[in-house]
């Protein structure tokens, strides 16, 4: 059960994300999505219920659960005055893991061949949110939680996504999501949780 402010956001809710399984959250605006991401990923505690990693309830060892956990909020998480390859070695820096690309290979891979070395704030949106979305080539970390990734994105960077998405999965990752628009894609079958909008 969430509540925040005066609202109860969802109640007897349970869900359960198994290796290879992509879920999306879908709901109105205001219904509780990324509150429920952020309850998933131990950033908000819930008013009852409880979070498990692989049985595991997360508030007992957290370290564990962040060591497979690349979550991803909904705003870009983007440092406005590094370029895109400082971004990826900070990435990199935090999350502890070894670039075993060149951090050029890895922006070509999400299309920012020639934007390599320009501060993030000279960017687009949408070419912001490749470079976050440059951490998905860098993680080894089998549960990704990402709070509207396709935003911001176009036709290409859905395409690079959904291609990202399948690798994953495929490999026994899995990924709980928020995003307004539909997941068209022939690559994986997507799992819904609706929220409504309770008042
Ligand atoms: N930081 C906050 N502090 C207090 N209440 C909050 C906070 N963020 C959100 N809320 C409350 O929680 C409710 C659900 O917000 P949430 O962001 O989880 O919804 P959402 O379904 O993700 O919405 P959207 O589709 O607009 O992104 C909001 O209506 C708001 O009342």
């Amino acid at each position: 059960m969430s509540i925040r402010g005066e609202r109860m956001l969802f109640s007897d809710l349970q869900l359960s994300v198994h290796a290879g399984e992509i879920w999306q959250i879908v709901g109105p605006n205001g219904a509780g999505k990324s509150s429920l991401l952020r309850i998933l990923a131990g950033l908000l505690t819930p008013q009852a219920g409880s979070v498990a990693f692989q049985q595991n309830p997360i508030a007992e060892d957290r370290e564990t659960f962040y060591q497979n956990l690349l979550f991803i909020g909904h705003k870009a998480g983007v440092k406005a005055e590094l370029t895109a390859i400082e971004n990826l070695e900070f990435y990199a820096a935090v999350q502890g893991v070894e670039l075993h690309e060149p951090p050029y290979e890895i922006l070509a891979k999400v299309g920012l061949v020639g934007l390599e070395d320009i501060p993030a704030q000279g960017l687009s949106a949408g070419q912001q949110r490749r470079i976050a979305l440059a951490r998905l080539w860098l993680t080894q970390a089998p549960l990704w939680i990402l709070d509207e990734p396709f935003t911001a994105l176009d036709v290409e960077g859905i395409a690079l996504l959904h291609t990202r998405f399948a690798e994953h999965l495929s490999a026994g990752g899995a990924i709980v999501l928020t995003s307004h628009q539909e997941l068209i894609t022939e690559l994986y079958q997507v799992k819904a949780l609706t929220l409504r909008y309770q008042h």
